[in-house]
């Protein structure tokens, strides 16, 4: 998956939403972890958009169980030619039991895809340096790291639109978001500091998380913003 131009991924647990992500994503983000058989889904995927595959655990949000088989899950899908990216979660890259998630990720590359390391934060926006912090770590073993915080107030939001431009100044490729109400213009507004993946559900009633646009508006903002 080409991250040096934005990727705007349709956030969904039905890859059959794909024909109507086409007109505004340029891929399409396929929660596995909340589709009752991603893999078969898989299978029979005949979709144009690329996919980047995500398997969220429990702890971060998701609906996967913390056990080896949803990195198992995670590592097979990348076998599909159409998985171009995966995403997996710092702190399983990063946790005591990491083997499974490095051999995800070291499997993720052999098929040819790109590695998204992630960060959520679900109760507030950390500080800017731990913010970095984060990033830097999660840059040590992905192609993009990405970070999504809560916004508490306006202030939260421009410091991680700082750090997103300063990171990408720096040559780094970031993915930031603010999740939740107050945070919710940063999704159209991060890209134009450098943020280079967002995520949108194709209809507002399927959000993946708190404050995200319906696809065709966050394309829109975009695209009229950058
Ligand atoms: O990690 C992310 C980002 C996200 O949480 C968001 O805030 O848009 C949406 C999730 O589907 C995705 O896996």
């Amino acid at each position: 998956m080409n991250f040096d131009d934005f990727v705007l991924a349709a956030s969904t647990a039905d890859l059959g939403e794909e024909p109507a992500a086409r007109d505004h994503a340029d891929a399409v983000e396929f929660r596995m972890d909340a589709a009752s058989d991603p893999l078969g889904a898989l299978d029979d995927y005949d979709g144009t958009l690329p996919i980047l595959a995500t398997n969220r655990v429990e702890w971060e949000g998701g609906e996967a169980p913390d056990d080896e088989d949803r990195l198992v899950e995670l590592a097979v899908a990348a076998e599909h030619p159409s998985v171009e990216a995966v995403d997996v979660e710092l702190a399983a890259v990063v946790g005591a039991r990491n083997d499974d998630a490095l051999w995800a990720v070291a499997h993720a590359r052999e098929h040819g895809a790109s590695v998204v390391v992630s960060i959520h934060d679900f109760e507030e926006t950390p500080s800017r340096a731990e913010c970095a912090r984060l990033l830097d770590q999660a840059h040590e073993f992905g192609d993009v790291a990405k970070l999504a915080v809560t916004a508490e107030s306006r202030e939260d939001v421009l410091r991680l639109l700082a750090l997103t431009n300063a990171q990408t100044a720096a040559g780094e490729r970031v993915a930031t978001m603010a999740m939740g109400a107050v945070g919710r213009h940063s999704r159209a507004v991060a890209p134009v500091y450098g943020s280079c993946l967002g995520y949108a559900p194709v209809a507002a009633e399927r959000a993946t998380a708190p404050g995200q646009y319906d696809l065709g508006t966050l394309r829109g903002l975009v695209d009229r913003l950058r």
